[in-house]
């Protein structure tokens, strides 16, 4: 990874940003336990820049500044909620951010250290999670890939919101936005959440179209996830033939899921083989649009998430951007 005499300063920077409260606090301790050893390692050919956040929605300030100054890469230390974050700075009025001189050579690279609550897309790559000693290792070597980025439209809120992991609409998404409230209990997290949103859980028909078709309505819709990876919730392969490498994302939807399916099939959602079962369906796609039915009298409750973040409800477009963005694997 020696710079070469042409490389300016800024192209050498790696800007981590460190989200200190991640996983309960833990991930603050583990960045300082590990910048002695990433410092010798990476630090004689690279500028590191350490940037804590300071609170929600900050580390995507930090990584669009970064950007802008043509830093080699940004990479997220935190969890699935920072790394998109993270993810969302490099993207500013629906486009990718150039750099501010618009500097020909190397293009900021995306980072990860995970070190989450979930860390689902760790889980994705087979990463040890928390292995800081692997995590620098992939730094140092520097091995990049283009990787797919999702994205989300809500008509209602003027910003897209972008996603590496997955999305999803209705019972998954309310879980998620439960499951945040109670990060402090560590995976458990999830259990509570998903017991919480179920509480005022009902199956709703839901209009959908895929790749700008034709409108149908999906029954009894339980929770429609919208995988660019296969994991959310903490370790669920919920989406398990999503790629980010493929220029697709796969759609599952769970139907007329009752309470007691939860519990008699739950290990089926982590294992990957719910797609298998009646009342699952799955698709590869490039765009899905879904929005409640009209005459309803209940509109405007169906929570959407992606990577676990609230981002609000129905109606919601999601659609996949082929090879965005340099990834460091
Ligand atoms: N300094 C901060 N203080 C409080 N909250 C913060 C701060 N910086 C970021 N956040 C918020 O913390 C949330 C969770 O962060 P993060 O994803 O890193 O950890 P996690 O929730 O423990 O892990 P995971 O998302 O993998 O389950 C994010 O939604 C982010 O907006």
């Amino acid at each position: 990874m020696a710079p070469d005499a042409l490389t300016t300063s800024a192209q050498r920077d790696y800007v981590f940003v460190v989200n200190p409260s991640g996983a309960n606090g833990r991930t603050g301790q583990q960045w300082k336990k590990m910048m002695p050893d990433l410092n010798s390692r990476l630090g004689k050919d690279c500028n590191i820049h350490e940037a804590l956040t300071t609170g929600p929605l900050h580390a995507i300030e930090i990584a669009r500044e970064a950007v802008r100054d043509g830093a080699a890469a940004v990479v997220a230390v935190g969890g699935d909620g920072t790394l998109h974050e993270v993810l969302n700075g490099f993207f500013d009025d629906g486009k990718l951010v150039q750099s501010r001189e618009g500097r020909p050579g190397p293009r900021t690279a995306l980072g990860l250290i995970p070190m989450g609550t979930g860390s689902d897309l760790a889980r994705h790559f087979g990463w040890n999670l928390n292995d800081r000693h692997q995590a620098i290792d992939r730094l140092v070597k520097g091995h990049k890939r283009r990787i797919d980025v999702g994205r989300v439209q809500l008509p209602d809120d003027k910003v897209d919101r972008y996603f590496l992991n997955v999305a999803s609409l209705h019972l998954s998404a309310k879980a998620g936005y439960f499951a945040s409230m109670y990060k402090k209990l560590g995976n458990l997290c999830y259990v509570i959440g998903a017991l919480q949103a179920f509480r005022s859980h009902e199956n709703r028909d839901l209009r959908m179209r895929t790749d700008g078709g034709e409108w149908t309505v999906v029954p009894k819709v339980t929770a429609t996830c919208v995988g660019n990876a296969k994991y959310f919730g903490g370790g669920m392969n919920i989406t398990p033939s999503a790629d980010p490498f493929n220029g697709g994302l796969e759609v599952v939807s769970l139907m007329d899921y009752k309470w007691y399916d939860f519990i008699l099939k739950m290990h089926t959602l982590y294992q990957g083989t719910h797609v298998h079962l009646d009342k699952v369906t799955t698709n590869s796609v490039q765009t899905l649009e879904v929005e409640e039915v009209e005459n309803e009298s209940r509109k405007g409750n169906v929570f959407v998430q992606a990577d676990g973040e609230h981002l609000g409800f129905l109606p919601a477009k999601f659609s996949i951007l082929p090879e965005q963005l340099d990834f460091i694997l």
